[in-house]
């Protein structure tokens, strides 16, 4: 005999609690499947274990420049493990609330692998479970790539780095994306000597290369050695190290480390589902959906990382509320995923934050646009900080300047990305920017420089 329910959401991280609870709310009876630990990505291995280590770093990179303000040079040591236990002491507050939210009574919490045996039943062990629909939520795993020697040399993920508890001496990093750039700052702050290798021109390739050059001179100025334009050729051991070999600008160039940290991004987590039984389309291993997060078997959605889109995690929880949602809406018009606002912070120092298009989006979509950037080492705010890395740059249309897009590299770039957020979601423009009052001296009356640049040369009164 199998248990039925109105919908049975499998994962229960971001994108699956939210479609938990979005179905709950709707009335429907809810099962979320979740093989454990529970706590989802976001909480145990991912958005806030980091950036609670990225604090310690922060603190520990300004107290190094204090003689700048006048004051007097201090001896900064960091102690990983004592940084690890607030970490862990930080993730456990998080993860037992998320473990409260499931087990709340209004939700039927299976713990076990669940694997789908046909379209409408999956098998969790021994029980088997049925629904009119099905959610599905089982994020992502670190990318599996082949570098000659890798496997054999043995490399940590941010999985399994996380629990380090030793300082290394040294460390490679393989990648240039956000996974790559807030742990090698991390640990080079914390005194590891650190390389990164990226493959593209530039850090951060999917963003305009201004941003990647920008980050890419402060963390040279921090004594991270950074090739990018780099192929792998393989991977060895070298005494008690660790040796990456590549090609950089047509030679043959090794960085060695006594760790190698592989951050060549993540996969959606599909392995077991056997998505087939449930005859659901994987495309390039990932669960295939269209704006309303269906899959191609009409009664299963998905939602978050294993869809493979975005994965950041206000927009899995964004993905799960409409797949909670259109997975019980049997009549009437299903919601759609709205990209225009998509909004990505790499939590870095500068930090980078960037929403809408970019200009090579524009470009690559024939979109007409205009950008104007204005650098933090000319204002006057970032100057009284001590901040002169990167800069604000904006992006609008031609015609009437409705702001498309804005990148911000530099000082609370995270925090200071949401005015454009607000004035984007509100469908404003560059002459909006400028009529809304910004206190003197902040940081966040850069943005109207290049708001008036852009204004000027659209001719906007
Ligand atoms: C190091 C790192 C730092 C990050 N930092 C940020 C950040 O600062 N900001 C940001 O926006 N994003 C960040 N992200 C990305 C963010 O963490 C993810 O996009 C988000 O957590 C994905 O949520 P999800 O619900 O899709 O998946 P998950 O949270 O991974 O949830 C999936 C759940 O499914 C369960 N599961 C899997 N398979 C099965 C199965 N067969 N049966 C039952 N249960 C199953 C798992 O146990 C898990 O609980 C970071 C990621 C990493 C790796
Ligand atoms: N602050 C944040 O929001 C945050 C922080 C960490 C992670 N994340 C998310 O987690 C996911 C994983 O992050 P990530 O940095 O590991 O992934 P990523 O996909 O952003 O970057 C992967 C890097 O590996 C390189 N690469 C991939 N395949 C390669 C190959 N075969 N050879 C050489 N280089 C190769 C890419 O050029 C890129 O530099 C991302 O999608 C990201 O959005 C977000």
């Amino acid at each position: 005999m199998a248990n039925s329910h109105d919908i049975v959401i499998i994962g229960g991280g971001s994108a699956g609690y939210a479609a938990a609870r979005t179905a709950a709310d709707r009335g429907a009876q809810v099962a979320i499947v979740d093989q454990g630990p529970l706590g989802g990505l976001c909480i145990l291995r991912g958005c806030m274990p980091t950036k609670t280590i990225l604090r310690t770093a922060e603190i520990a990179a300004l107290m190094r420049r204090v003689k700048e303000f006048g004051l007097s040079p201090v001896d900064v040591t960091a102690h990983l493990e004592q940084i690890v236990d607030r970490k862990d002491r930080l993730v456990r507050e998080f993860a037992d609330y998320r473990i409260e939210q499931l087990r709340d009574p209004r939700y039927k919490l299976y713990q076990g692998a669940a694997s789908f045996l046909s379209p409408n039943r999956v098998r969790i062990g021994s029980q088997e479970v049925e629904a009119k629909a099905f959610v599905i939520a089982t994020g992502s795993v670190p990318n599996d790539i082949s570098v000659p020697g890798l496997h054999e040399t043995g490399y940590l993920t941010s999985d399994t780095l996380l629990d380090l508890r030793d300082r290394p001496a040294s460390m490679v990093v393989l990648g240039g994306g956000p996974v790559a750039l807030e742990f090698g700052q991390f640990f080079a702050r914390i005194g590891t000597a650190v390389t990164i290798i990226q493959r593209s021109p530039h850090l951060l390739s999917h963003l305009d290369p201004d941003v990647g050059s920008a980050l890419e001179q402060a963390l040279r100025e921090e004594g991270i050695v950074l090739y990018t334009g780099t192929a792998l050729q393989r991977v060895e051991r070298s005494g008690s190290n660790k040796r990456v070999t590549f090609h950089h600008e047509g030679r043959e160039v090794h960085a060695d480390g006594a760790l190698i940290l592989q951050a060549l991004g993540r996969r959606p987590r599909i392995d077991g589902l056997a998505l087939d039984k449930a005859g659901v389309a994987v495309i390039n291993g990932r669960v295939a959906v269209d704006d309303t997060m269906r899959t191609s078997q009409p009664h299963i959605f998905a939602a978050g990382d294993v869809t493979n889109l975005y994965d950041i995690v206000h927009i899995a929880v964004q993905q799960g509320e409409l797949a909670g949602f259109n997975a019980l809406q049997s009549e009437g018009a299903l919601r759609s995923f709205d990209s225009r606002l998509v909004t990505d912070v790499t939590f870095t120092e500068p930090q980078v934050a960037t929403v809408g298009l970019s200009e090579m989006a524009c470009r690559a979509g024939g979109i007409p646009h205009l950008a104007a950037s204005y650098p933090f080492a000319d204002h006057g705010k970032a100057m009284c900080r001590g901040d002169r890395h990167g800069f604000v740059k904006l992006v609008a249309s031609p015609a009437g300047g409705k702001l498309l897009g804005a990148q911000i590299v530099g000082p609370e770039a995270g925090e200071l990305i949401h005015e454009l957020i607000a004035v984007m979601y509100y469908h404003g423009t560059v002459a909006d920017l400028l009529r809304m009052p910004h206190y003197h001296p902040t940081l966040a009356e850069i943005i109207t420089y290049p708001a008036e640049t852009l204004a000027e040369r659209i001719g906007l009164p």
